[in-house]
């Protein structure tokens, strides 16, 4: 019989509150399986069980699984009975799986928790090894090579035996949830959603907001924030998406401020409504794709502008990076091929042409107080809509 074996890391280093992390993270590998047939999950001593699942399914399983926060490692295991002769015919399997492969040298390690089991780690490892070896060395010039073997044979002792060789590398991270909610700022280009991503691994359950200036941007834009939600979802399993109508607070601003400032103060309105939708819904922060000096509204001293329009944190993950690490990022996590379809955002529309790119907050301010802003925004909030973008 198989399963899967599922490890995770960091969370193992949690302490008291590791249960709380360890239970989030089963929680969300049965979210994400749950439309698979009577497949289990279970929790046992620093590692996940999936058993139960026909092995028409095991590829898609960790397709998904290789997507959830907070693994470190899967890997389809050999379950055993838990006696010599058991484990003996499991090892066998696994062997000759590897050797199908082309692998030449092995060697065995066992990890015993039930310390009831008769024989101790080492003694287990030297029986099975010596099993192999007289089973297959001849026929297919197999060896022992414990420094640099091309597979391991690991042997997991518990309620039953587990046997398994190569692993399958996870994503790694938090299990999502486990962190309390942000809300991204999410535009259609390349940077929001691998900000948003970077912050969903640290197992902070995001909500994004988009900005929308109907009929400037269309219907198009729209389904292509949908659409970066939906790739997002399938690391997070679900995202709320609110869709904030824009067109009113960019043709005021156009009409009423200098020119050069449409930009920086347009993004303070979007950070002002982010926080004000964030209040009202548990959220703690806000993400922005932002980094330092890509464009004109990202210099030192128009992130400081934007930053002081909210009392909120706001977290910038690429703030630090080049484009270059952001578009390898995106294009890893599914978003980029997206992102690039060529479609208006609410920013490309009303653009300044010669924009301030060393705004003074006072001027700002001057600028901002010949608006209506808190009707404006109070206007935007309770005209937004919203939807919950779900995908495995
Ligand atoms: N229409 C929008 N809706 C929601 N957030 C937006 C919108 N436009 C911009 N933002 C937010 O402001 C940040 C900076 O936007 P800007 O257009 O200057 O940068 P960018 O580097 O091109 O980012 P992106 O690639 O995410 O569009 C974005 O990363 C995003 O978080």
């Amino acid at each position: 019989m198989k399963a899967l074996l599922i490890r995770y890391g960091e969370l193992a280093l949690k302490g008291q509150n590791r249960p709380f992390f360890e239970d989030t993270l089963v929680r969300n590998i049965k979210k994400r399986l749950s439309d698979i047939d009577s497949v289990m999950v279970k929790k046992e001593q620093g590692r996940i069980f999936v058993e139960n699942l026909s092995e028409e399914y095991f590829d898609e399983a960790i397709e998904r699984l290789k997507r959830v926060f907070g693994i470190v490692g899967i890997t389809i295991c050999e379950v055993a009975e838990k006696n010599l002769e058991g484990i003996k015919q499991a090892a066998e399997v696994v062997t000759k799986s590897e050797l199908e492969k082309g692998k030449k040298t092995f060697k065995v390690e066992t990890k015993r928790a039930d310390k009831k089991f008769e024989l101790k780690s080492p003694e287990v490892s030297k029986l099975i090894g010596a099993h192999i070896l007289r089973k297959f060395a001849e026929m297919y010039g197999l060896s022992v090579d414990v420094h640099n073997p091309d597979f391991t044979l690991n042997i997991e002792i518990r309620d039953k035996v587990y046997i398994y060789s190569s692993e399958e590398k996870g994503i790694g991270g938090m299990p999502f949830g486990t962190g309390g909610r942000a809300h991204l700022l999410l535009s259609g280009g390349i940077d929001s959603p691998v900000a948003g991503f970077m912050i969903a691994k640290r197992g902070v359950e995001i909500e994004a907001i988009h900005f929308y200036s109907f009929p400037y941007t269309g219907e198009k834009a729209k389904e292509k924030v949908i659409d970066l939600c939906k790739v997002l979802a399938k690391y997070t399993d679900k995202i709320k998406l609110y869709i904030v109508p824009f067109t009113e607070i960019q043709l005021s601003i156009y009409e009423n401020c200098d020119e050069r400032f449409l930009t920086i103060i347009m993004r303070r309105f979007m950070m002002k409504i982010a926080q004000k939708i964030a209040m009202q819904n548990g959220g703690l922060a806000l993400i922005t794709g932002e980094s330092i000096g890509q464009v004109a509204s990202q210099t030192m001293e128009s992130l400081f502008c934007t930053q002081a329009a909210v009392s909120m944190p706001v977290f910038r993950p690429l703030i630090g990076m080049d484009k270059e690490e952001i578009i390898r990022l995106a294009k890893k996590i599914g978003t980029y091929d997206i992102s690039i379809l060529p479609y208006e955002d609410c920013c490309t529309v009303f653009v300044p042409k010669h924009p301030k790119t060393k705004p003074k907050l006072e001027q700002v301010l001057a600028e901002e107080s010949k608006l209506k802003a808190e009707e404006l925004i109070e206007k935007a909030v309770t005209n937004t809509e919203w939807m919950v973008i779900r995908d495995r």
